[in-house]
Protein backbone atom coordinates (compact mmCIF):
# COMPACT_ATOMS: atom_id res chain seq x y z
CA UNK A 1 0.00 0.00 0.00
CA UNK A 2 1.57 3.66 -1.00
CA UNK A 3 1.63 6.28 1.78
CA UNK A 4 -0.75 7.85 2.74
CA UNK A 5 0.11 11.26 3.60
CA UNK A 6 -2.03 13.59 5.86
CA UNK A 7 -2.27 17.13 6.84
CA UNK A 8 -3.80 17.15 10.32
CA UNK A 9 -6.06 20.45 11.70
CA UNK A 10 -5.80 20.53 15.18
CA UNK A 11 -2.85 18.84 16.60
CA UNK A 12 -2.39 20.43 19.99
CA UNK A 13 -6.48 19.48 20.94
CA UNK A 14 -7.57 16.37 22.67
CA UNK A 15 -8.49 14.54 19.51
CA UNK A 16 -5.38 16.15 17.49
CA UNK A 17 -3.12 14.81 20.21
CA UNK A 18 -4.25 11.48 19.48
CA UNK A 19 -4.47 11.23 16.08
CA UNK A 20 -0.79 11.88 15.96
CA UNK A 21 0.21 9.27 17.99
CA UNK A 22 -2.20 7.16 15.51
CA UNK A 23 -0.77 8.56 12.53
CA UNK A 24 2.74 7.93 14.12
CA UNK A 25 1.90 4.03 15.44
CA UNK A 26 0.26 2.87 11.37
CA UNK A 27 3.11 2.32 8.79
CA UNK A 28 1.41 3.29 5.87
CA UNK A 29 0.34 7.02 7.48
CA UNK A 30 2.71 10.22 6.75
CA UNK A 31 2.04 12.96 8.62
CA UNK A 32 2.94 16.27 5.91
CA UNK A 33 1.82 19.61 7.82
CA UNK A 34 -0.02 20.44 10.50
CA UNK A 35 -2.48 23.54 10.53
CA UNK A 36 -2.61 25.16 14.40
CA UNK A 37 -4.37 27.97 15.53
CA UNK A 38 -0.82 29.38 16.01
CA UNK A 39 3.25 28.18 15.97
CA UNK A 40 3.36 28.94 12.41
CA UNK A 41 6.83 28.16 11.23
CA UNK A 42 7.39 25.58 14.27
CA UNK A 43 7.60 21.82 13.50
CA UNK A 44 5.00 19.47 14.64
CA UNK A 45 7.36 17.39 17.47
CA UNK A 46 8.02 21.09 18.93
CA UNK A 47 4.11 21.21 19.87
CA UNK A 48 3.09 19.74 23.18
CA UNK A 49 2.07 16.49 23.97
CA UNK A 50 3.37 15.94 20.08
CA UNK A 51 5.60 12.69 19.13
CA UNK A 52 9.53 13.56 18.94
CA UNK A 53 9.74 12.20 15.91
CA UNK A 54 7.35 14.12 13.85
CA UNK A 55 9.28 16.38 11.19
CA UNK A 56 6.43 18.18 9.63
CA UNK A 57 6.04 22.02 9.57
CA UNK A 58 2.93 23.79 10.72
CA UNK A 59 0.90 26.19 9.57
CA UNK A 60 -1.87 28.67 11.02
CA UNK A 61 -3.72 29.27 7.86
CA UNK A 62 -4.94 26.51 6.04
CA UNK A 63 -4.75 28.23 2.68
CA UNK A 64 -1.18 28.51 3.32
CA UNK A 65 -0.59 25.11 4.17
CA UNK A 66 -2.30 23.68 0.89
CA UNK A 67 -0.58 26.13 -1.46
CA UNK A 68 2.75 24.87 -0.03
CA UNK A 69 2.54 21.02 0.67
CA UNK A 70 1.53 17.80 -1.36
CA UNK A 71 -1.08 15.91 0.42
CA UNK A 72 -3.50 13.06 0.00
CA UNK A 73 -5.90 13.69 2.61
CA UNK A 74 -6.35 16.62 5.22
CA UNK A 75 -8.02 15.16 8.42
CA UNK A 76 -9.64 18.33 10.85
CA UNK A 77 -10.60 18.15 14.63
CA UNK A 78 -10.60 21.23 15.46
CA UNK A 79 -14.06 23.59 16.24
CA UNK A 80 -17.46 23.26 14.43
CA UNK A 81 -17.33 26.53 12.39
CA UNK A 82 -13.99 26.07 11.41
CA UNK A 83 -14.21 22.28 10.29
CA UNK A 84 -16.64 23.10 8.04
CA UNK A 85 -14.20 25.81 6.33
CA UNK A 86 -11.24 23.43 6.09
CA UNK A 87 -13.54 21.31 4.26
CA UNK A 88 -14.43 23.81 1.98
CA UNK A 89 -10.95 24.72 1.10
CA UNK A 90 -9.83 21.07 0.97
CA UNK A 91 -11.75 20.61 -1.31
CA UNK A 92 -11.33 23.55 -3.41
CA UNK A 93 -8.28 22.00 -3.73
CA UNK A 94 -9.24 18.59 -4.52
CA UNK A 95 -7.94 17.13 -1.79
CA UNK A 96 -9.94 14.15 -0.07
CA UNK A 97 -10.99 15.19 3.63
CA UNK A 98 -12.32 13.41 7.03
CA UNK A 99 -13.86 15.68 9.18
CA UNK A 100 -14.20 14.76 12.92
CA UNK A 101 -15.92 18.30 13.96
CA UNK A 102 -19.94 18.35 13.80
CA UNK A 103 -22.63 21.49 13.14
CA UNK A 104 -22.91 20.84 9.56
CA UNK A 105 -26.67 21.78 8.55
CA UNK A 106 -28.84 20.06 5.77
CA UNK A 107 -27.77 23.02 3.48
CA UNK A 108 -24.33 22.88 4.00
CA UNK A 109 -23.71 19.20 3.46
CA UNK A 110 -25.66 19.60 -0.15
CA UNK A 111 -23.54 22.39 -1.06
CA UNK A 112 -20.19 20.38 0.25
CA UNK A 113 -21.63 17.31 -1.69
CA UNK A 114 -22.09 19.15 -4.85
CA UNK A 115 -18.62 20.39 -4.25
CA UNK A 116 -17.26 17.05 -3.69
CA UNK A 117 -18.52 15.64 -6.79
CA UNK A 118 -17.26 18.77 -8.76
CA UNK A 119 -14.06 18.45 -7.44
CA UNK A 120 -14.51 13.96 -8.57
CA UNK A 121 -12.86 13.84 -4.67
CA UNK A 122 -14.52 12.16 -1.29
CA UNK A 123 -14.56 13.66 2.08
CA UNK A 124 -16.08 11.94 5.00
CA UNK A 125 -17.78 13.54 7.69
CA UNK A 126 -18.16 11.54 10.95
CA UNK A 127 -20.35 12.57 13.51
CA UNK A 128 -18.70 9.71 15.51
CA UNK A 129 -15.24 7.60 14.85
CA UNK A 130 -16.24 5.13 17.53
CA UNK A 131 -16.91 1.58 16.30
CA UNK A 132 -19.25 0.77 18.89
CA UNK A 133 -21.41 4.27 18.67
CA UNK A 134 -21.95 3.73 15.34
CA UNK A 135 -23.36 0.36 16.57
CA UNK A 136 -25.31 2.21 18.78
CA UNK A 137 -26.83 4.44 16.24
CA UNK A 138 -27.57 1.43 13.89
CA UNK A 139 -29.59 -0.45 16.84
CA UNK A 140 -31.06 2.37 17.69
CA UNK A 141 -32.43 2.74 14.11
CA UNK A 142 -33.39 -1.03 14.20
CA UNK A 143 -35.22 -0.38 17.58
CA UNK A 144 -36.94 2.37 16.36
CA UNK A 145 -39.68 0.26 13.99
CA UNK A 146 -40.56 -1.51 16.84
CA UNK A 147 -40.82 1.06 19.94
CA UNK A 148 -41.16 4.17 18.36
CA UNK A 149 -41.28 6.01 21.54
CA UNK A 150 -37.70 7.80 22.06
CA UNK A 151 -35.79 9.76 24.29
CA UNK A 152 -31.92 10.38 23.78
CA UNK A 153 -29.96 11.43 26.60
CA UNK A 154 -26.02 12.72 25.29
CA UNK A 155 -23.29 13.44 27.85
CA UNK A 156 -20.49 15.25 27.48
CA UNK A 157 -17.12 16.54 29.10
CA UNK A 158 -17.74 20.83 29.96
CA UNK A 159 -15.46 22.09 27.27
CA UNK A 160 -17.79 20.22 24.55
CA UNK A 161 -18.94 24.01 22.25
CA UNK A 162 -21.59 22.12 20.43
CA UNK A 163 -25.11 20.85 22.05
CA UNK A 164 -27.01 18.86 21.35
CA UNK A 165 -23.67 16.38 20.18
CA UNK A 166 -23.91 15.32 16.47
CA UNK A 167 -23.81 11.95 17.53
CA UNK A 168 -27.36 12.72 18.93
CA UNK A 169 -28.30 14.78 15.95
CA UNK A 170 -27.49 11.93 13.71
CA UNK A 171 -29.35 8.84 16.21
CA UNK A 172 -31.95 10.99 15.84
CA UNK A 173 -32.12 11.48 12.14
CA UNK A 174 -30.93 7.88 11.68
CA UNK A 175 -34.13 7.23 13.09
CA UNK A 176 -36.42 9.40 11.35
CA UNK A 177 -35.54 7.86 8.35
CA UNK A 178 -37.71 4.59 9.90
CA UNK A 179 -40.40 6.01 12.20
CA UNK A 180 -43.38 8.77 11.06
CA UNK A 181 -42.70 11.75 12.91
CA UNK A 182 -44.64 11.82 16.33
CA UNK A 183 -45.88 13.79 18.86
CA UNK A 184 -44.27 12.06 22.16
CA UNK A 185 -45.92 12.21 26.22
CA UNK A 186 -49.41 13.94 27.06
CA UNK A 187 -50.98 15.67 24.45
CA UNK A 188 -51.73 18.08 27.09
CA UNK A 189 -47.79 18.54 28.81
CA UNK A 190 -46.39 21.70 29.42
CA UNK A 191 -42.86 23.09 30.53
CA UNK A 192 -42.94 24.94 33.98
CA UNK A 193 -39.24 25.38 33.29
CA UNK A 194 -37.95 26.45 29.66
CA UNK A 195 -35.89 23.28 28.44
CA UNK A 196 -37.30 21.06 30.70
CA UNK A 197 -38.38 18.58 27.90
CA UNK A 198 -35.15 19.09 26.12
CA UNK A 199 -34.52 19.52 22.58
CA UNK A 200 -36.96 18.08 20.05
CA UNK A 201 -36.02 16.39 16.40
CA UNK A 202 -39.57 15.56 14.83
CA UNK A 203 -40.73 14.56 18.32
CA UNK A 204 -37.80 12.73 19.70
CA UNK A 205 -36.72 14.24 22.59
CA UNK A 206 -32.84 15.26 22.79
CA UNK A 207 -31.35 15.95 26.13
CA UNK A 208 -27.23 16.99 26.76
CA UNK A 209 -25.28 16.49 29.91
CA UNK A 210 -22.06 18.88 30.15
CA UNK A 211 -19.98 17.87 33.28
CA UNK A 212 -16.33 17.56 34.27
CA UNK A 213 -15.30 14.11 34.09
CA UNK A 214 -17.51 13.02 31.44
CA UNK A 215 -15.63 11.90 27.88
CA UNK A 216 -18.69 10.93 25.64
CA UNK A 217 -21.70 8.90 26.64
CA UNK A 218 -25.06 8.64 25.25
CA UNK A 219 -28.30 6.52 25.90
CA UNK A 220 -31.23 6.08 23.34
CA UNK A 221 -34.32 4.97 25.25
CA UNK A 222 -37.37 3.83 23.71
CA UNK A 223 -40.52 3.01 26.09
CA UNK A 224 -43.08 0.77 24.85
CA UNK A 225 -46.12 -0.97 27.07
CA UNK A 226 -44.76 -2.38 30.17
CA UNK A 227 -41.42 -2.27 28.75
CA UNK A 228 -38.04 -0.06 29.10
CA UNK A 229 -34.89 -0.31 26.27
CA UNK A 230 -32.00 1.36 26.55
CA UNK A 231 -28.79 1.46 24.01
CA UNK A 232 -25.38 2.49 25.58
CA UNK A 233 -22.66 3.81 24.50
CA UNK A 234 -19.41 5.08 26.61
CA UNK A 235 -16.02 6.46 25.10
CA UNK A 236 -14.15 6.43 28.09
CA UNK A 237 -11.32 8.06 26.49
CA UNK A 238 -10.28 9.47 23.03
CA UNK A 239 -7.92 6.40 21.45
CA UNK A 240 -12.05 5.06 21.27
CA UNK A 241 -11.89 7.60 18.59
CA UNK A 242 -9.28 6.16 16.55
CA UNK A 243 -9.54 2.98 14.85
CA UNK A 244 -12.40 5.23 13.10
CA UNK A 245 -10.09 7.90 12.26
CA UNK A 246 -7.56 5.62 10.73
CA UNK A 247 -10.45 3.64 8.96
CA UNK A 248 -12.01 7.08 7.51
CA UNK A 249 -8.43 7.80 6.26
CA UNK A 250 -7.84 4.69 4.71
CA UNK A 251 -11.71 4.35 2.96
CA UNK A 252 -11.51 7.88 1.90
CA UNK A 253 -8.71 7.48 -0.74
CA UNK A 254 -11.35 5.18 -2.73
CA UNK A 255 -14.34 7.57 -2.60
CA UNK A 256 -16.00 9.65 -4.83
CA UNK A 257 -18.46 12.86 -3.44
CA UNK A 258 -19.40 13.00 0.82
CA UNK A 259 -19.86 10.38 2.71
CA UNK A 260 -21.60 11.49 6.11
CA UNK A 261 -21.87 8.78 8.62
CA UNK A 262 -18.98 5.72 9.35
CA UNK A 263 -21.56 3.92 9.48
CA UNK A 264 -22.03 4.06 5.21
CA UNK A 265 -18.13 2.60 4.73
CA UNK A 266 -18.65 0.07 7.22
CA UNK A 267 -18.34 -3.80 6.15
N1 LIG B 1 -16.22 12.66 15.37
C1 LIG B 1 -15.78 12.21 16.55
O1 LIG B 1 -15.78 11.00 16.83
C2 LIG B 1 -15.27 13.18 17.55
C3 LIG B 1 -15.32 14.50 17.27
N2 LIG B 1 -14.87 15.41 18.18
C4 LIG B 1 -14.91 16.79 17.74
O2 LIG B 1 -13.57 17.12 17.33
C5 LIG B 1 -13.29 18.48 17.66
C6 LIG B 1 -12.05 18.55 18.53
O3 LIG B 1 -12.32 17.97 19.79
P1 LIG B 1 -11.28 18.09 20.99
O4 LIG B 1 -9.95 17.62 20.53
O5 LIG B 1 -11.92 17.46 22.15
O6 LIG B 1 -11.24 19.68 21.20
P2 LIG B 1 -10.03 20.57 21.73
O7 LIG B 1 -10.65 21.87 22.12
O8 LIG B 1 -9.24 19.81 22.72
O9 LIG B 1 -9.12 20.79 20.43
C7 LIG B 1 -9.45 21.63 19.36
C8 LIG B 1 -8.15 22.16 18.77
O10 LIG B 1 -8.45 22.87 17.57
C9 LIG B 1 -7.56 23.96 17.51
N3 LIG B 1 -8.06 25.00 16.59
C10 LIG B 1 -9.01 25.94 16.82
N4 LIG B 1 -9.13 26.73 15.74
C11 LIG B 1 -8.26 26.28 14.83
C12 LIG B 1 -7.90 26.69 13.51
N5 LIG B 1 -8.49 27.75 12.92
N6 LIG B 1 -6.96 25.99 12.85
C13 LIG B 1 -6.37 24.94 13.42
N7 LIG B 1 -6.64 24.51 14.67
C14 LIG B 1 -7.58 25.18 15.36
C15 LIG B 1 -7.47 24.46 18.95
O11 LIG B 1 -6.29 25.23 19.14
C16 LIG B 1 -7.40 23.13 19.70
O12 LIG B 1 -6.06 22.71 19.86
C17 LIG B 1 -14.56 19.03 18.33
O13 LIG B 1 -15.34 19.68 17.35
C18 LIG B 1 -15.27 17.79 18.83
O14 LIG B 1 -16.66 17.95 18.92
C19 LIG B 1 -14.35 15.03 19.37
C20 LIG B 1 -14.28 13.72 19.71
C21 LIG B 1 -14.75 12.69 18.83
O1 LIG C 1 -16.92 16.93 21.41
C1 LIG C 1 -16.74 15.71 21.69
O2 LIG C 1 -16.03 15.35 22.63
C2 LIG C 1 -17.40 14.71 20.84
N1 LIG C 1 -18.03 15.11 19.78
C3 LIG C 1 -18.72 14.30 18.84
C4 LIG C 1 -20.20 14.61 18.89
O3 LIG C 1 -20.58 15.79 18.95
O4 LIG C 1 -21.01 13.67 18.86
C5 LIG C 1 -18.39 12.84 19.01
C6 LIG C 1 -18.21 12.37 20.42
O5 LIG C 1 -19.45 12.32 21.02
C7 LIG C 1 -17.25 13.28 21.17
Amino acid sequence: MNNIRIILAGPRGKMGQEALKMIEETPHFELVAAVDSKNDGLQVKDLSGAPQSMEAPVYDDMENCLASIEADVVVDLTRPDIGKIHLELALKHGLRTVIGTTGFSNEDLERLKALAEEKQTGAIIAPNFAIGAILMMKFSQMAAKYLPDIEIIEKHHDQKLDAPSGTALKTAQLITEVREEKKQGHPDEREDLKGARGAELEGIRIHSVRLPGLVAHQEVIFGGEGQVLTIRHDSMNRTSFMPGVRLAVESVMNIEGLVYGLENIME
